[in-house]
């Protein structure tokens, strides 16, 4: 049996501008693939938790959206999210990416981060495999004088490769290190506590997001509107029916998700639909509309039936 009083828990959180590596690191850390990742910035939407269970600690991954200055009402909720998740992780992780500067960017998100002043923050220079060693070298030497002119002090600062694996078990300790004293705050064996229609949401959003350019991203939000066990089905061979509804704002964004003849609607489901078996353990039949919301970013009342 576990002795608790050796055992560590709690919640960390990765911070960092768009496309920092932040789901990509969260992956990396937990083993599976439960954070979404994809090119395009500011997909992640969800808070979702990876759980990394130890002999010594347990370790509860929040991985929060993309910070960024609000535009749109979707914009100021996720920022307001973030606040939130700061207020109540015991360790902060914030990402820089090694292959670009510290920017005006960075510095803001350091500048929110310095107000939560009792969460111990670990700075991460992330995708150390894309640069140089001495870019390394002056990408933390950055980070840290960031820290200094905001007045505050980062407990850490870790380079680390996620699609390397360079680090990436040294930081898992040096957050654990971080965590206070106690028991495993979930069963072992779990992953992520997200339910899964959200994951299976951001899997078919992930996919509708590959290939499109611009100002599309912002632009999509999917609803799994039902998952159903088709009937009569023998238990050795099921099959799960899911019907999701994937919101776009105009006409014409329509236009680009169903592609020519559907064909691009038709990929977008075949590779979702592989990586939803993937996530569920189960042969999936996927049924994908295409709806217009217009203006969903900005209506309260679409916000809400889409989860935000
Ligand atoms: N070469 C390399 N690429 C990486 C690494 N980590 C992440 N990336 C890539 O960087 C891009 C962004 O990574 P994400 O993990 O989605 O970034 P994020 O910070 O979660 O992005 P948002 O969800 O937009 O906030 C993806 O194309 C990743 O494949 C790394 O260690 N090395």
């Amino acid at each position: 049996m576990t002795d608790t009083s050796e055992h560590r828990s709690g919640f960390a959180c990765f911070v960092g501008r768009p496309n920092a590596g932040k789901s990509t690191l969260t992956n990396a850390i937990v083993g599976d693939k439960v954070a979404i990742t994809s090119s395009k910035p500011q997909t992640t939407r969800h808070t979702i938790r990876g759980i990394v269970h130890r002999d010594d600690a347990q370790l509860v991954l929040v991985d929060t959206p993309g910070v960024h200055k609000p535009r749109t009402l979707l914009g100021e909720r996720l920022n307001a999210l973030v606040q939130e998740t700061w207020a109540e992780v015991d360790v902060i992780g914030f990402c820089v990416p090694a292959d670009e500067p510290v920017g005006p960017g960075d510095r803001w998100i350091a500048t929110q981060l310095a107000t939560a002043k009792r969460t111990p923050k670990v700075a991460i220079v992330t995708k150390t495999d894309l640069v140089e060693h001495e870019t390394v070298g002056k990408r933390l030497l950055e980070v840290a004088k960031l820290a200094e002119s905001l007045g505050f002090e980062w407990a850490e600062i870790v380079p680390v490769s996620a699609v390397a694996g360079d680090q990436v078990q040294l930081l898992a300790d040096l957050l654990v290190g971080l965590l206070p004293d106690g028991p495993p705050l979930y069963p072992e064996g779990e992953l992520t506590d997200e339910p899964e229609l959200i994951m299976v949401a951001e899997l078919i959003r992930e996919a509708a997001l590959e290939g499109v350019h611009d100002e599309l991203p912002h632009s999509i939000a999917v609803v799994v509107d039902e998952m159903v066990p088709r009937e009569g089905r023998s238990a050795d061979n099921p099959l799960l029916d899911v019907h999701a509804s994937l919101y776009v704002e105009r006409d014409s964004q329509k236009g680009i998700i169903i592609g020519h003849k559907g064909s691009r609607l038709r990929d977008v489901g075949m590779t979702s639909r592989k990586q939803i078996e993937a996530l569920l353990g189960t042969k999936v039949h996927l049924d994908l509309r295409v709806k217009v919301a217009a203006d969903w970013q900005r209506d309260p009342k679409q916000l809400r039936k889409l989860g935000f």
